[in-house]
């Protein structure tokens, strides 16, 4: 079975507080997006041979041991990841791995096993990647309530600077907190093709950490990209497109430059009745 891992940007991340396990509580906008990593799961007798980096501590791995556990062991799973996403970049691509690799188990191995709770032990984004399409989060990222997006070209641009997610909660402070989500002034403004009144509460801690990603924030919006942002603890930046052809020319523009890739908001058509998280 193959499978393709989407990568998802955040449309607006807003940091409300920090909760005392030392987590941040986040308001956001989950979009999967059309690109991803690719992933070959083949039935086997027993246990997990698996072809990607990271061995056992690999997500893709590790979301394949809890399953076939908590499913009793019901035969093992061969697992070939062909990674496409650029890691410690923002776009999920770990937490998208491991979640095709939950949904593709239950396909092969039907269980009562609870996907939400096992993608959540995996992840704060994991939980997002079982839905797909779009979806506004709270918490951590696992209370969900699905969005329908409209299905704008955007581009995706990582200039290879690997940001781990932990360096960037790190360097939070009290002043980089702010309020919710105007969600719906957002989707007003995305559906006219305006700029969307959104913000990422990570770029202040980022931009502290790395200022030249202020220089990639202005190099897209010099090439009429709407609405640039970093998406979730970066270091990768998305802008709204206006047209297919426009996202062409800019993914040319920058192809020297790093990592870039066109998609549509949305991620390809996903077939529902995968439930959700109430808020
Ligand atoms: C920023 C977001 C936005 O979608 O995604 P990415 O950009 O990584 O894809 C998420 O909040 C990434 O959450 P998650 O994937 O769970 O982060 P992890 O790497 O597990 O967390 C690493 C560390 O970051 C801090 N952390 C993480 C999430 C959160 N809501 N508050 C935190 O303070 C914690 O110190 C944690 O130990
Ligand atoms: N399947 C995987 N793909 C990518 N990274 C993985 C995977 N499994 C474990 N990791 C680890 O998780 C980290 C975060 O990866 P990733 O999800 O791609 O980035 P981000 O959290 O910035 O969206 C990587 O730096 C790597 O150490």
């Amino acid at each position: 079975m193959e499978r393709l891992a989407v990568a998802k940007v955040n449309l607006g991340l807003s940091l409300l507080g920090r909760r005392p396990d030392g987590y941040h509580e986040l308001h956001t906008l989950f979009a999967a997006l059309t690109f991803g990593d690719r992933l070959y799961l083949e039935p086997i007798p027993q246990g997990i041979e698996f072809r990607g980096r990271y061995g056992k501590r690999n997500l893709a791995y590790r979301a394949a041991a809890l399953y076939l556990e908590r499913a009793g062991f019901p035969g093992g799973v061969r697992i070939v990841l062909e990674k496409a996403l650029p890691e410690g970049a923002g776009l999920g691509g770990g937490s998208s791995d491991a979640a095709q690799v939950l949904l593709g188990l239950k396909e092969l191995y039907p269980a009562e096993v609870d996907l939400f709770a096992l993608a959540l032990s995996l992840g704060a984004d994991v939980p997002f990647f079982l839905l797909g399409g779009g979806a506004e989060a709270r918490g951590i990222g696992e209370r969900l309530r699905p969005l329908a997006l409209p299905p704008l070209p955007v581009v995706v641009f990582a200039p290879g600077l690997r940001l781990p997610t932990p360096r960037v909660y790190g360097e939070v402070k009290p002043h980089d907190f702010a309020p919710e989500l105007p969600v719906e002034e957002i989707l007003g403004a995305l559906a006219r093709g305006e700029e969307p009144p959104y913000w990422n509460s990570l770029e202040g801690p980022a931009f502290r950490l790395y200022p030249e990603l202020k220089e990639v924030k202005a190099r897209l919006r010099g090439l009429g990209l709407k609405g640039v942002l970093m998406t979730g603890s970066g270091s990768a930046f998305f802008g709204l497109a206006e047209s297919e052809e426009h996202a062409e020319a800019v993914v040319k523009a920058l192809r020297h430059r790093g990592f870039v890739r066109k998609g549509i908001l949305g991620g390809p058509h996903v077939p529902s009745g995968n439930g959700a998280f109430p808020l």
